[in-house]
């Protein structure tokens, strides 16, 4: 099996707190080798710069040593001869000071346009880094089997693919910017002990024994990251169950309802908030306080017992004040990512689950046959993964090509699921999907899909124009003929008269046009992709009789032309068909053939209709 960079090993059970740290240090690991892994060599090229942009600030502070020997002793050349750290030997002997305050200025600015080409290559890294998994989590959720996906809360893929990828690149920048801190501080510390070991070795260990006391804080920061993710779906969830309820909630009045779940998530995400900063700008209050006392017994220790000179304690305060704010900037940079990891955490989460159910359909390319005939579906049986009752239960019907076919029974009784398996979404457990005689293998699942067309009771439109929503069928611009000869087939030519006709803006969902017109556009929609089986789920029982009645001449319309499947709880649509099985309780119960039979008083369509 492949090796999978960002897979997040599993704890040991062990003390809750234990725990905790186990599974961070877990998620920190993988997210260190999907960065490794993904981005490989940009990432040494970038540690690189950060070693080269550490080395000339360094450069820049160890310039000012000599011109520190001219402290109280004045002049204007300066005497490089008894400079005696590494590489003082490439110096001439003696330098005026105009030439090294100008070659200071000039190596600040040359420091300036190199850290602008750093931050910009970083930044292009830890973006592709977090797009790669964007569109990699984008991928596994459209590959996914349609069955495991379905299942999924939508707010729950949403949160996946916003707000915790978000994180996810905060995550990863935090992960560069310690990498950040522990290249300047081993640097620094290189060149500290260039000047006085003590002096080094004294504000290193204070700097490590800080870090190490700072550790109840990055528990905190660990708890508050975990609550906070629980927190953002929850959110989220709200906030997806509001909009896609937004009608039913007005016309119920139900929006106070919403906004008081809502404000009641937020206040504990605003308290959980206020908990976490009270408590960690203790940690860095004190931090600093550490900090300033370490200063102060630094200069304590350099003047009483390490009997240094003015320059080199100098030289040294410079040093400990780029190093103390990356000990602070490294307590601050582990905390924040100890806040974002959970998001990694869950992102693998859901790539795990995607990709263990991935629909082996998707690599199929062998061509799937046109129904010359018929489709039958052939003793299918289709249980939900997970659900002790089979939705479908050994069922069997016939499609005959070229006519309309309707599925009728109460709610529960299986009937989208049976149109889902003769789309190819649902590969049944038993039985088999036979066209004109020959059962359809997995290979060629993919292909017959590009022979279906759907029509859900809501279809799916963008907030755009009729034209931009006919184009999503198509997968990408058509010609006008084509899609006015799409509408006219779906009874849908009232566009020409519209005053911008194709131009016409559909709102969003489609809310500028009626119920009916929008149903007869998202019919012609998947008439665009000429599809040999069209599939209306509940597509006419949103409308009214009108709209109802010139969808279903439309429908008429399209009879000997492709092989409908229509679910349907109206009885108008019904008597159109050639043929109606009713379903109950996931097995077909009865078939009628109205046009050739009339309709039976006894008979389904007549109960339904008496
Ligand atoms: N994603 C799912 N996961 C688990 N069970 C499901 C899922 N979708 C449907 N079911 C169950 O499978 C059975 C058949 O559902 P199906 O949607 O096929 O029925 P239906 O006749 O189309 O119902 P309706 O008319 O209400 O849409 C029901 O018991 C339903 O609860």
């Amino acid at each position: 099996m492949a090796h999978d960079p960002s897979a997040v090993p599993t704890p040991a059970p062990a003390s809750p707190a234990a725990a905790e740290s186990r599974a961070s240090r877990g998620q920190l690991s993988s997210l260190w080798r999907a960065m490794r892994h993904l981005e490989g060599r940009r990432l040494w090229i970038g540690l690189g710069l950060l070693v080269l942009g550490t080395l000339s600030e360094g450069a820049a502070i160890m310039t000012f040593l000599p011109v520190l020997q001219l402290v109280g002793a004045g002049g204007t050349t300066i005497d490089l001869s008894g400079l005696d750290f590494p590489g003082a030997g490439l110096l001439p002997a003696v330098i005026p000071l105009g030439l090294l305050l100008l070659a200071i200025v000039g190596l600040t600015g040359l420091q300036a346009l190199f850290n602008r080409s750093k931050a910009v290559y970083l930044s292009d890294l830890i973006y592709d880094f977090t797009n790669h998994y964007r569109t990699a989590l984008f991928r596994d959720v459209a590959q996914a089997r349609w069955a495991h996906v379905a299942r999924i809360p939508r707010s729950r893929i949403e949160h996946a693919l916003t707000g915790e990828i978000e994180r996810l690149y905060l995550a990863a920048f935090l992960v560069l910017s310690i990498l950040q801190n522990l290249v300047g501080l081993s640097l620094y510390f290189v060149l500290s002990l260039a000047i006085s070991v003590p002096m080094t070795l004294l504000s290193y260990g204070f700097g490590i024994v800080a870090l190490a006391l700072m550790r109840p804080f990055r528990r905190l920061a660990r708890h508050y990251g975990d609550r906070l993710q629980d927190r953002r779906e929850r959110q989220l969830a709200a906030v997806s169950e509001f909009v896609g309820s937004l009608k039913m909630a007005r016309s119920m009045n139900l929006e106070s309802r919403y906004l008081g779940l809502f404000s009641a998530i937020l206040g504990q995400t605003k308290a959980d908030a206020r908990e976490f900063t009270r408590q960690s700008t203790i940690g860095s209050g004190l931090f600093q306080f550490a900090v300033v006392s370490g200063a102060a017994l630094f200069i304590w220790v350099a003047l009483r017992w390490v009997h240094l000179d003015v320059g080199r304690i100098v030289i040294l305060l410079l040093l400990f004040m780029r190093t103390a704010p990356r000990f602070m900037g490294m307590q601050g940079a582990v905390q924040q990512l100890l806040v974002d990891l959970p998001a990694w955490g869950a992102i693998t989460r859901l790539r795990d689950d995607l990709q263990a159910q991935h629909d082996p359909a998707m690599e199929g390319s062998d061509p799937a046959p046109a129904p010359r005939r018929e489709i039958r579906l052939d003793r299918v049986t289709w249980r939900f993964p997970g659900e002790s009752r089979e939705a479908v239960s050994d069922c069997s019907l016939t499609l005959r090509a070229g006519e309309l076919t309707v599925l009728v029974g109460p709610s529960g009784a299986g009937k989208t699921s049976m149109a889902d398996i003769v789309m190819g979404l649902l590969e049944p457990q038993k039985g088999a999907v036979l066209v004109d005689g020959t059962a359809l293998r997995p290979g060629q699942l993919r292909r017959w899909r590009d022979r279906t067309g759907y029509v859900a009771q809501e279809p799916f439109m963008i907030n755009g124009t009729i034209r931009e929503n006919m184009a999503i069928a198509a997968g990408g611009p058509v010609d006008d003929e084509r899609i006015f000869r799409a509408l006219d087939l779906a009874s849908a030519g009232f566009v020409r008269n519209l005053p911008a006709g194709l131009e016409t803006m559909m709102g969003d969902r489609g809310a500028l046009l009626s119920g009916g017109e929008r149903q007869r556009i998202a019919v012609a929609r998947a008439l665009l992709r000429e599809p040999d089986v069209l599939v209306l789920d509940e597509a006419t029982s949103a409308l009214d009789w009108e709209n109802e009645e010139a969808l279903i001449r439309a429908i008429d319309g399209l009879r000997g032309r492709m092989t409908i499947l229509a679910i349907t709880h109206r009885p108008a649509l019904s008597r159109a068909a050639d043929a109606v099985f009713v379903m109950e309780a996931g097995r077909v119960v009865a078939s009628e053939r109205p046009r050739e039979q009339g309709m039976q008083a006894e008979g389904y369509l007549g109960r339904m209709t008496s």
